[in-house]
């Protein structure tokens, strides 16, 4: 049985003005690649903030990210975009640093057809010798393929794999069974265990920036049968999880790793600045989880 594969959607550091922060940024690499030991980092995500990021930010973070991994670990740009001309511009971007993986998050808020999100993917990839992920997060899109669309983009051999951020377990399975050598990386993590239980090939989250550890501990108990095990470390990730949640999750991040030693600076506004109220919730979840 190979070895699940754990990514952290990567984060990016931001000044209290919204400016990326490269050094913070090569600190949260560093953290991912020497204590987190992950597989990979998912870069210009949801978590990375980078559908508020201006196309010359996000060739800065894809940049940096690169070259602070410096080969070390697997890499995927995310390039996706409302604006197929940067989508394609930021494939060939990421593609020519180096990136060995891209991935593209289905087009979102206008309700395109499946023949436009097929034209999309296809067009994103027309002119770079690469592979992709495609990025499906039905919550944040409201673009739910179904099992025959995904086959139809994969027609695309460039097109290798999915990353399945959705709680819709039912398609899972199917697109699972349907497509048994595409790479499948489960999205949600909080819904970890019932994804492995499908033979999804592993993980990307944000939550992973700070406790890819014990999922880590969770994915090799699962590997070993020991499913009792599995299901209470995801019970413990999961009540880290609904804490980070109720704090607001996308700045606790940033708090939490601060107390990890990681300056990861801030979120980008409209996201919220921390409250006083926000920063206490962010140590006890620090000292309740992470502090040994
Ligand atoms: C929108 C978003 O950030 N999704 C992430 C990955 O897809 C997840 O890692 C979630 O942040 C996490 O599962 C908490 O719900
Ligand atoms: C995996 C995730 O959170 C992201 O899109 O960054």
């Amino acid at each position: 049985m190979s070895k699940k594969l754990l990514y952290a959607a990567q984060m990016t550091a931001f000044d209290k003005d919204g400016n990326i922060n490269l050094d913070g940024i090569r600190a949260l690499v560093r953290y991912n690649i020497d204590v987190n030991k992950v597989d990979g980092l998912y870069v210009c995500g949801s978590t990375g903030e980078a559908f508020m990021l201006n196309t010359d930010e996000k060739k800065q973070v894809m940049k940096t990210v690169y070259d602070e991994a410096n080969g070390a670990i697997d890499l995927v740009a995310q390039v996706g975009s409302l604006n197929l001309k940067e989508a394609k511009e930021l494939a060939k971007f990421a593609t020519d640093l180096g990136y060995p993986k891209l991935s593209a998050v289905t087009p979102f808020y206008y309700n395109f057809t499946f023949e436009q999100i097929k034209d999309y993917y296809n067009e994103i990839l027309k002119d770079v010798d690469n592979k992709l992920l495609i990025y499906s997060i039905p919550a944040l899109t409201g673009v739910a393929l179904t099992t025959d669309q995904f086959a139809e983009l994969f027609e695309n051999p460039k097109i290798i794999g999915i990353k399945y951020t959705n709680a819709d377990f039912y398609l899972l399975e199917r697109v699972r069974n349907a497509f048994p050598d595409k790479l499948i990386l489960s999205g949600f993590d909080e819904m970890l265990l019932p994804a492995l239980a499908l033979n999804v090939d592993g993980c990307i989250g944000s939550t992973y920036n700070l406790n890819a550890p014990r999922v880590r501990e969770e994915m090799d108990a699962f590997d070993a049968g020991d499913i009792d095990k599995a299901r209470q470390l995801q019970n413990i990730s999961n009540d880290m999880i609904t804490d980070l949640i109720a704090n607001d999750i996308y700045p606790t991040l940033k708090l939490v790793m601060k107390h990890m030693g990681v300056d990861a600076g801030y979120v980008k506004k409209p996201m919220s600045h921390p409250t006083p109220e926000m920063e206490a919730g962010a140590k006890a979840i620090y000292e309740k989880y992470f502090k040994n």
